[in-house]
């Protein structure tokens, strides 16, 4: 393990600790000392300020629990295909599409950002904006399938909502197609990939039907992959009692069932004495 600082040539003064893995730079006020060794071109004094020291051992120690934790296999049960597009893919889809205006807070909510429920449903009409064509759908399935398998997901199940697009000539078969695209070409990365076809309530009933009956062609036809429905949307809207033939049916078929329900509190007027079992 190398720990040493070294300054840049603009009078800043940076720390630097190497080991096999790991290279971390922060920028310090406390000043060392020590002889002058060249990293990069750039002058470097070893350090031997204890502060200095265990603040580094500190640092390494971060970075060696990220490592470990990156390194650790994982299953991923409930990814939202488009509530897992990361910053570096909605940059390329925003510069894909300037002209709508968009920026990256309108796509994301930041860390301690406090919104409602409604305000977090806007977000997903925003990138729902911004993926509407089968490009946009083929680079964002691939890009957060090669991150999940970079963050040492081993098993994911990803979950998303068919949508027609008229304006790119989008429909809800090829936007299914197109999701298990790249599961399909890519057989290098070691990570095992399903997907779950979704009803967003807000469509209704004969919409939820509709796609029950495209997740059955697609259980039979996709090799494996399309596994199950997942039943997602704003559940402020609707009741899920409309939605449980739908529900049923896949059900019957074969479909593995995965619900949001129950996530707000409502007043019952009535009660439905229709029950699925789940298991
Ligand atoms: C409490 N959290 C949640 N509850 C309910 N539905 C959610 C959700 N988080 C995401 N979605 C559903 O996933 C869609 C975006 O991904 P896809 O376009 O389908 O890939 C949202 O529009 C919503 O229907």
């Amino acid at each position: 393990m190398g720990i040493y600082f070294y300054n840049q040539g603009n009078g800043g003064r940076y720390l630097r600790c190497t080991d096999l893995s790991v290279t971390q730079k922060c920028s310090l006020k406390t000043e060392g000392k020590g002889t002058t060794r060249y990293d990069d071109g750039r002058t470097a004094t070893q350090g031997t300020n204890s502060l200095l020291i265990e603040l580094l051992l500190i640092l390494l120690m971060d970075n060696e629990a990220d490592a470990f934790y990156e390194g650790l296999p994982k299953v991923e049960l409930h990814a939202h295909l488009n509530g897992s597009v990361s910053f570096q893919t909605i940059e390329k889809l925003i510069r894909r599409k300037p002209q709508l205006n968009i920026e990256h807070s309108m796509t994301a909510i930041g860390k301690g950002q406090r919104r409602t429920l409604d305000e977090c449903f806007q977000v997903f009409k925003v990138i729902h904006q911004l993926v509407d064509s089968e490009e946009d759908i083929f680079m964002v399935a691939t890009d957060v399938i090669k991150e999940f398998a970079a963050d040492g997901v081993k098993y994911l199940e990803l979950r998303s909502t068919p949508r027609e697009e008229t304006t790119t000539g989008l429909t809800k078969r090829r936007y299914i197609e197109t999701v298990i695209k790249y599961s399909k070409l890519c057989t290098l990365t070691l990570i095992i990939k399903r997907f779950l076809v979704a009803i967003d309530r807000r469509n209704g009933s004969q919409v939820a039907m509709e796609t029950v009956q495209l997740a059955e062609e697609f259980l039979l036809s996709s090799d494996g992959l399309v596994i199950g429905i997942d039943l997602s949307g704003d559940p402020t809207v609707g009741h899920g009692r409309d939605l449980l033939s739908a529900l049923q049916k896949a059900k019957d078929s074969g479909l593995k069932l995965s619900l949001h329900l129950s996530e707000v509190c409502f007043i019952i007027h009535s009660h439905t004495n229709t029950t699925i079992k789940l298991t």
